[in-house]
């Protein structure tokens, strides 16, 4: 029933502007799944590469299609992940791009979804998922590679911890989103937004952590549940290899001193989630960092693990971080996604499923998180890309 009998690629816009793959997955019984892969600016080393659109489309059309049309079924998702990898023929996607592998990865589970009848999530989780949904991080205020003359701390990132269902807390992290903009109207500093659609205002960290808690204490006070919030420091892009420091506008701090910088924030704001507070290469500072805070504060390795099985098996190994970070299009197919997570849950850490910074208006990480019961999903706080993933997660509440 699921047997894939055509697959379509085209280059679309993604929300910067810049094309990407959409993929079209249909089956022998009328099935049909459609995804389109998201792209990076503050990528990973250790990422699976991005080939140029036009290259990762000719290239999937000549090596991949054939490799699936007649021969592979969109619902055994390890076949149609297999035959991407076979296709491509590297360790890292550079055949036929990560780009045009996930979009096909996450087309076929789609298609295979629709064959069923079932959500996205219950195809992808089983029966039993779709009560545990995750609580989504909005980022509210940010710079780093995401927007120019702003923070060097990439993203804040707000934390409805205690909102009842995931409609109140999308609607609490908007609430912050506008409170951030009042508190920077208040103090004169009028900006734009990155491209995740967080304020992009010209102050330094400091100021941003005093607007940032400002919006939190009043939009908590104003629901009535408890509201934290975390950061993506993204340190690999303020890392200077080699003089070994951690250039932050206000000055140079050393590892030992990023450690206790960020030991210090997690104390001083009670913060519930700290991404990348060490370059992506520094396994034993991740654990240093780790081993000296509460296990309330997920320390969640992005471009440390890349959603890749092999970097978190050195992680945990050394005890680095206690949470990752999820992202299909770091890995390339859906296959490699849930392995990962499967492997971070079996070893006490949280998986975090996450969007990029350049995104469209693409769904399935909403039901990726849905289907693997992870505690937080971090898609934005608004506009049309993340309040796709958003509005997705409130229909998949409300059982539509
Ligand atoms: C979402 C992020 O940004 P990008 O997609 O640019 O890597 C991130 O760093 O977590
Ligand atoms: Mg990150």
């Amino acid at each position: 029933m699921t047997l894939i009998t055509e697959v379509g690629l085209r280059r679309v816009l993604d929300s910067r502007g810049n094309p990407t793959v959409e993929a079209d997955v249909h089956t022998e019984s009328g099935g049909f799944g459609r995804a389109k892969a998201p792209s990076g600016a503050s990528t990973g080393e250790h990422e699976a590469i991005e080939l140029p659109v036009s290259e990762a489309i000719a290239n999937a059309r000549e090596q991949a299609v054939p490799r699936l049309v007649g021969e592979v079924y969109a619902g055994d998702q390890r076949s149609v992940d297999a035959a991407l990898h076979a296709a491509d023929g590297t360790d890292d996607f550079s055949g036929i791009g990560a780009n045009a592998a996930v979009a096909i990865s996450m087309a076929a589970a789609k298609a295979a979804a629709d064959v069923l009848g079932a959500p996205l999530f219950q195809h992808l989780g089983g029966t039993f998922r779709g009560d545990e949904l995750p609580t989504p991080l909005g980022n509210v205020l940010g710079g780093g590679e995401h927007a120019a003359d702003a923070t060097d701390i990439q993203e804040f990132l707000v934390a409805p911890v205690g909102a009842p269902s995931v409609e109140d807390a999308v609607f609490a992290n908007a609430a912050a989103h506008a409170a951030v903009a009042d508190i920077l109207e208040e103090r004169g500093h009028a900006c734009g937004k990155g491209d995740e659609g967080a304020w992009a205002p010209s102050v330094s960290d400091a100021e941003a952590f005093e607007i940032v808690e400002g919006a939190v204490d009043a939009v908590e006070e104003e629901v009535g549940f408890e509201m934290r919030f975390g950061l993506d420091v993204a340190a690999a892009e303020l890392y200077d290899g080699d003089e070994g420091v951690y250039q932050y506008i206000d000055g140079d701090r050393s590892r030992d001193e990023q450690i206790e910088y960020v030991a210090e924030l997690i104390e001083e704001y009670d913060l519930v989630y700290v991404e990348d507070p060490l370059d992506e290469e520094d396994f034993a500072g991740f654990a240093e960092l780790t081993d000296r805070i509460s296990t309330d504060t997920l320390i969640c390795g992005d471009d440390l693990f890349v959603t890749s099985v092999d970097r978190l098996e050195e992680g945990i190994e050394q005890g680095a971080a206690n949470s990752i970070l999820i992202k299909p299009n770091q890995i390339g197919t859906l296959s490699d996604t849930v392995d990962a997570i499967e492997l971070a849950t079996e070893s006490g850490y949280d998986a975090v499923v996450s969007h990029r910074s350049g995104e469209t208006e693409d769904t399935t990480i909403a039901h990726l998180a849905t289907a693997t019961s992870a505690p937080f999903i971090k898609t934005g706080a608004v506009g049309g890309e993340r309040t796709a993933k958003l509005n997705e997660l409130i229909r998949i509440e409300h059982n539509v």
